[in-house]
């Protein structure tokens, strides 16, 4: 159905990464995420797809304890990362969100210079003892994101001014600034052209290499292109997850056929 080279040259099991274990998400009284279990790998990128409302950005944002930031949201289950509870009370949610990053459907930007988008996190996170290291830092997720050959002469410009596209590959380089282990993208292509959503989605096969990767995206295409596993949600339940080939050429659940084939969805 969808061709996918990637998944058939990639099919290797990686180590988990992050382990969701019997997770309910509630928004007051609306149940929006039902008992997921997961096990996401290290350097795999895993798509999670599904219907609008399913509730794919909602246990996306549970990786990171972004829902914390929502006052009516709520999150039971177990979460692991490394095999410790993100939920413990001795987890700062803030030094969580350096371990796994976050990109954002639409480029945000700060107010600031480039230079200062990406060096403001490691700043604050006392990973440079002096300019000079904060210059090498800076490049260095500059070259990771593919943007310094076009940014390296104007350091000192708001970030803001950049393209639509720069701007998020300014984004990812703000995100893997601060060394994260896992990236977590929510639709980061869904306001970008055509090229540079070809770049970014080249980007994001790179970063695999380092990171473990967690795209939503709205676009089949899009996860058959740069995921080795998929997750299909559906009403809040995770119906089912495997191999990107296996899930886009073989689904075992009728649901999973309904969506992929354009009858639900
Ligand atoms: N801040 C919120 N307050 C209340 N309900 C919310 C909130 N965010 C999401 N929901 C509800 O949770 C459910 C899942 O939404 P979520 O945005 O996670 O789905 P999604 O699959 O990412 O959707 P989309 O593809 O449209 O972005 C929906 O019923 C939605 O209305």
């Amino acid at each position: 159905m969808y061709d996918n080279p990637l998944t058939k040259r990639t099919a290797v099991t990686h180590e988990v990464k992050i382990s969701a274990r019997g997770v309910n998400v509630f928004y007051g009284e609306n149940r929006a995420i039902k008992d997921v279990d997961v096990d996401i790998e290290d350097k795999t990128v895993t798509a999670f797809i599904g219907p609008s409302g399913c509730g794919k950005s909602t246990f996306l944002r549970c990786l990171n304890r972004m829902n914390d930031t929502i006052d009516i949201c709520s999150v039971k289950g177990l979460i692991t990362l490394d095999g410790e509870d993100i939920y413990a009370p001795s987890i700062d949610p803030v030094q969580l969100r350096a371990k796994v990053g976050m990109v954002f459907q639409k480029p945000n930007p700060f107010p600031k210079s480039i230079y200062d988008n990406v060096g403001y996190g490691p700043k604050i996170h006392g990973m440079a003892q002096s300019r000079a290291d904060l210059d090498e830092i800076v490049e260095r997720a500059l070259r990771r994101a593919a943007l310094w050959e076009e940014v390296k002469d104007r350091l000192s410009s708001p970030g803001t001014g950049l393209s639509g596209g720069q701007q998020q590959r300014l984004c990812i380089a703000r995100a893997v600034a601060t060394e994260p282990e896992v990236l977590l993208m929510d639709e980061p292509c869904s306001a970008l052209d055509p090229i540079a959503t070809a770049q970014v989605e080249e980007l994001i096969d790179e970063l695999r290499e380092q990171y473990s990767v967690v795209i939503v995206t709205h676009s089949m295409q899009q996860a058959a292109r740069v995921s080795q596993k998929t997750a299909f949600f559906h009403l809040g339940h995770l119906v089912e997850f495997g191999e990107t080939g296996q899930i886009f050429t073989n689904p075992h659940d009728p649901r999973t056929e309904s969506y992929i084939t354009g009858r639900i969805g």
